[in-house]
């Protein structure tokens, strides 16, 4: 049994990840993560927070006050690698989903106290970035990046690591409110893995190593990344996907990369 404050395991149910300000270190981001047999349905209330419903997998029906998102979500699995649909709720306001064939979906919640307009974020409106060379090859689809003003605070990136590759690498961190240098932005990691037997490696590990944790994750499992850099090494044979939530006090993505490691974006 892994004794680890940053590494969540799945639960069995309806919500098989719930991470928030009581049962972590986070004060900005939550995270829920849904499992939904077809037909089955969710109802929720936001207080104080604005949510990104991410149809991860299946489809979904996504309803909010006269909204109506129907049959929304793309892909059977997240390794079809193609974007998928979800649907951005302000805070204040109560959204319903209904499973309209078995679905995974992921809440993720950031702090807001400003209304915004409920949107469809469809799997077009996602930008598809190709980063890194060598085994630092990685594919994202952009969600809910820091360019867009659908939401308050919230972003929401996913990234995908081929065999032997590493991604949020070299490894930096984001954990200063000290902009236009770096911005403050909690983090989460939810990860699959396909096949999905295959495990990967992440340390989130910060300056003085007050934390310092390397930890085996395995298909479905949440990482919390409270400050620090956060790298994630992918064996070979497997493929890495995983879903990232930030937010902060200000919706800034401006990392800063660990000295020692930056070289390895010189490279010719
Ligand atoms: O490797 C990447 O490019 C993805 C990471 O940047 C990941 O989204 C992250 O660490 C965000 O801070």
């Amino acid at each position: 049994m892994a004794d680890n404050k940053l590494l969540v395991k799945p639960k069995k149910g309806q919500v098989v990840h719930e991470v928030n300000e009581t049962n972590s270190e986070l004060s900005y981001v939550s995270l829920k993560v849904l499992e939904l047999e077809v037909n089955e349905a969710y109802i929720e209330t936001l207080k104080d927070k604005e949510c990104c419903i991410v149809a991860l997998t299946g489809q979904i029906t996504v309803t909010e006050s006269d909204n109506k998102f129907e049959n929304i979500g793309t892909r059977h699995s997240v390794f079809e690698k193609i974007p998928t649909d979800s649907v951005y709720v302000s805070n204040g306001r109560q959204f319903g989903i209904r499973a309209d064939s078995e679905a995974k979906v992921v809440l993720a919640y950031a702090p807001s106290a400003k209304q915004l307009p409920t949107t469809l974020i469809s799997a077009a409106d996602n930008t598809v970035e190709h980063r890194g060379k060598y085994a630092n090859k990685r594919m994202v689809h952009n969600i809910l990046p820091d360019s867009v003003t659908t939401a308050n605070s919230l972003l929401v990136v996913e990234v995908y690591t081929e065999a032997g590759n590493w991604s949020s690498y070299p490894p930096h961190k984001h954990d200063q409110d000290n902009l236009p240098e770096e911005s403050l932005l909690e983090e989460t990691y939810y990860h699959e893995m396909n096949p999905p037997q295959g495990f990967v490696f992440q340390r989130v590990y910060t300056d003085d190593r007050s934390i310092d944790e390397t930890m085996t994750v395995e298909n479905g499992d949440v990482v919390i990344v409270p400050a620090g850099y956060h790298p994630v090494a992918v064996p070979d044979g497997y493929t890495s996907y995983y879903l990232n939530v930030m937010a902060g006090p200000t919706k800034k993505w401006q990392f800063h990369n660990d000295k020692p490691h930056e070289w390895i974006l010189t490279r010719d």
